[in-house]
């Protein structure tokens, strides 16, 4: 096993920053040492919404945007390491995620891209690197994601217990820990990648704090409606999705059916969405006793409240509350994958996925060992 310190590199698709962790792993515990979030300079994330939207780039831009990816992955995880004081020989590995910005699971060629180049992290910080997590998955006819179940399992399964664990970035995903059934868990749709880009359009926000601007809304119900009848809400698991499909053309699209709808009444039904969203695929399976949350979407209350209203009789707490920081769950798990992979050991589940079979998962960027442990 390759017990020891691991970093943990997570761009998710919200674009609110880096997430950072340092975590002591071995076979049974993964205790996290130190956090740090590093921001995303706003002219990269601009290019990084153009390329998930499909929009046309160049393969220069590509390029560099791959190298400048991986430039800031490498000096998000110097920074954590300077405020720890911890040395790069300290570490046994960092696995980054990288940046995805293009997920087709379901095409005649299916393809996930994530991108950042972890040459540049490995000679950057010295430290070996692991990453491209998704794609074996894929080689072998899953969905490349979700991955955060196996490591949900790990972490936070209970043997008399049916829990569910949530994590609402970006994507929305479920996790269903249920004893006795194998493990299983998928992309519910959009968790707050709707809201924020409402936002952002409308008031030149990131986010809505704390729902706020929602919560002066009302909901718009024939907008909703038509919202919950897209496809892919019933469609059986395996599923995985991205900002390639729900964005705000596929709003604009719904939309346009409609005459104008104010747009914190808009904001209000793209809450109520989300939550609806989820709470129906938690009643679809039986429901549970504990709904654990994690992702920043945790700490939007509008869509918290209404998702403990849709669900009585269901405890809904933060994964804090069991022991797990829910801003660093995803950060904490691809550092818990890093170390299965060069431990050996497989990272993605069948069961979600939709892979054939189990199997090692990442490419591994090594390094020189340092003096004195060559
Ligand atoms: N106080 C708050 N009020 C409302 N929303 C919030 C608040 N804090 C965070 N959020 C939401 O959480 C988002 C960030 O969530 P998170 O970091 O989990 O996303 P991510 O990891 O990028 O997504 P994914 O899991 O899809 O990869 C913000 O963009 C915002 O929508
Ligand atoms: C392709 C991709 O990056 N998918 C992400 C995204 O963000 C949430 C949801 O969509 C989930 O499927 C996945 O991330 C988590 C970390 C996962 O693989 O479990």
């Amino acid at each position: 096993m390759r017990t020891g310190r691991y970093i943990g590199i997570m761009s998710g698709t919200s674009l609110d920053g880096i997430d950072v962790v340092l975590a002591a792993i071995d076979e049974h515990t993964v205790a996290q040492q130190a956090r740090y979030c590093h921001p995303i300079p706003l002219p990269i994330k601009q290019q990084i919404l153009a390329m998930c939207q499909g929009q046309a780039v160049t393969l220069s831009q590509f390029g560099q945007l791959d190298t400048r990816l991986g430039i800031l992955f490498a000096e998000a995880a110097l920074s954590l390491l300077r405020q720890t004081g911890v040395a790069p020989r300290e570490v046994t590995a960092i696995a980054c995620h990288g940046q995805t910005v293009w997920h087709e699971p379901d095409g005649a060629a299916p393809c996930t891209l994530q991108i950042g180049d972890n040459n540049r992290i490995a000679a950057m910080t010295g430290i070996t690197t692991v990453g491209d997590f998704r794609r074996r998955d894929m080689a072998l006819g899953g969905q490349g994601a979700p991955l955060v179940p196996a490591f949900h399992h790990a972490l936070l399964a209970h043997p008399q217990e049916r829990r569910m664990v949530l994590n609402i970035g970006g994507i929305a995903n479920l996790s269903l820990l249920l004893p006795g059934q194998p493990i299983r868990g998928y992309d519910t749709g959009p968790g707050n990648m709707l809201l924020d880009a409402w936002t952002w359009r409308h008031r030149k926000a990131p986010y809505d704090q704390d729902g706020r601007w929602g919560s002066s809304g009302q909901v718009h119900q024939g907008l909703l409606q038509h919202l919950l009848a897209d496809g892919y809400f019933l469609r059986p698991a395996p599923k995985s999705t991205g900002r390639e499909y729900f964005n705000l053309g596929w709003l604009e699209r719904h939309l346009a059916r409609f005459g104008p709808i104010p747009a914190q009444d808009v904001q209000a039904t793209l809450a109520e969405l989300t939550a609806q969203t989820i709470a129906q695929q938690v009643l679809l399976c039986g429901g549970c006793e504990h709904l654990l949350v994690c992702g920043g979407g945790a700490r939007n209350p509008l869509v918290m409240h209404r998702l403990s209203a849709l669900l009585p009789g269901i405890e809904v707490s933060s994964t804090d509350k069991f022991g797990v920081s829910g801003d660093d769950m995803e950060a904490l798990a691809f550092a818990w994958l890093a170390f299965r992979t060069l431990s050996g050991l497989p990272g993605n589940l069948p069961s979600v996925t939709g892979a054939r079979e189990e199997t090692l998962l990442g490419a591994i960027y090594p390094v020189t060992a340092p003096a004195g442990e060559k």
